[in-house]
């Protein structure tokens, strides 16, 4: 994460490199103090630790919506995912939510998230500013794009000791409709995912933060940088938590490539679309896989005039 040394042209050049090809990357000394993380994790572990009558009173009460639980379309044989689940909002609140959720119990809980939501806020945005430079464009572009106003949904996820580990999935494959993930596991192996054929662990690094290009910085980027399918295992002999971060784009946000990273050899690959219908057609209908796809043209022409 350096800012103005001299390897920082190496940092952008591997951080595109990792975007294109992984989706995905860790960094370290980011900023956010490792105190925050560590209080962050400790105070997940004593909210899951709370009895089922205490934890219900935080209930979810609308499908994705913040809260505890998992308020979800069932699909009819697709079994449920081996997790336990605490949404929150954090810097700017969605504006369509309607539950203004207050995570008094444990006492200090809401102020904390608070807190460690603003810090991974600013580091989502500096990570932002890197893979604009690494793409020529100002260090705001992105941002600006994907994320100006929006708001940082952070999901706690508790996957609890399993029997039959093999039997279950923790998190079902999928792609994150988030412009950027900044997620935080603790020691505990589970995230994975696919490279030639086969899926590969996301090893925890003490105090790094886990990157995930999400859905919107893909077609923002005009399919340059990947928004990539992952999965979490569970590890059947002991929990494990992850805290993922969503960095999500106002609800009135039009998500489409960049006229600036579009070209005759490069014409746009995807349509338009306002990222609240996105999140309602294409995320909501539990089409968790691909779903970029629906927004790519068949046929790129590229249109000088736009
Ligand atoms: O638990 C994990 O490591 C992954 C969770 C995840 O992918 C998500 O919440 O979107
Ligand atoms: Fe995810």
């Amino acid at each position: 994460m350096l800012e103005d040394e001299p390897g920082r042209e190496q940092v952008l050049a591997d951080t595109i490199r990792a975007s294109e090809e992984w989706g995905f990357f860790q960094v370290i000394n980011h900023g956010v103090p490792d105190t925050l993380m560590d209080a962050a994790m400790e105070m997940s572990k004593r909210f899951f630790a709370l009895t089922s009558a205490e934890k219900e009173e935080f209930k979810m009460r609308q499908v994705a919506g913040v809260g505890y639980g998992r308020f979800v379309v069932e699909r009819p044989g697709v079994a449920k995912d081996w997790v336990d689940r605490l949404q929150l909002n954090s810097v700017n609140k969605d504006e369509l939510e309607v539950y203004d959720l207050v995570l008094n119990n444990p006492p200090g809980c809401q102020g904390l998230f608070e807190k460690y939501g603003n810090a991974v806020y600013e580091l989502a945005r500096r990570i932002l500013a890197i893979l604009s430079e690494g793409m020529e464009q100002n260090s705001e572009f992105f941002y600006k794009k994907t994320a100006a106003d929006g708001f940082l949904r952070t999901s706690i996820n508790y996957y609890p000791p399993c029997p039959q580990p093999d039997l279950v999935m923790g998190t079902s494959c999928h792609e994150d409709a988030s412009s950027i993930t900044i997620l935080q596991q603790d020691d505990v192996c589970g995230l994975e995912v696919p490279k030639v054929g086969n899926w590969v662990s996301v090893s925890p690094i003490p105090h790094a933060f886990v990157v995930k290009i999400g859905d919107i910085l893909q077609v923002v980027s005009n399919d340059k940088l990947k928004s990539v399918t992952h999965r979490a295992v569970v590890a059947g002999h002991t929990g494990r938590i992850s805290i993922a971060n969503f960095l999500m784009p106002r609800r009135d946000t039009k998500v489409q490539p960049a006229t600036e990273l579009c070209s005759k050899t490069q014409p746009s690959v995807f349509g338009s679309m306002e990222y609240g219908r996105y999140l309602v057609e294409v995320v909501a209908t539990n089409l968790l896989r691909n779903k970029v796809d629906t927004l790519r043209i068949k046929h790129p022409v590229y249109d000088s005039s736009s």
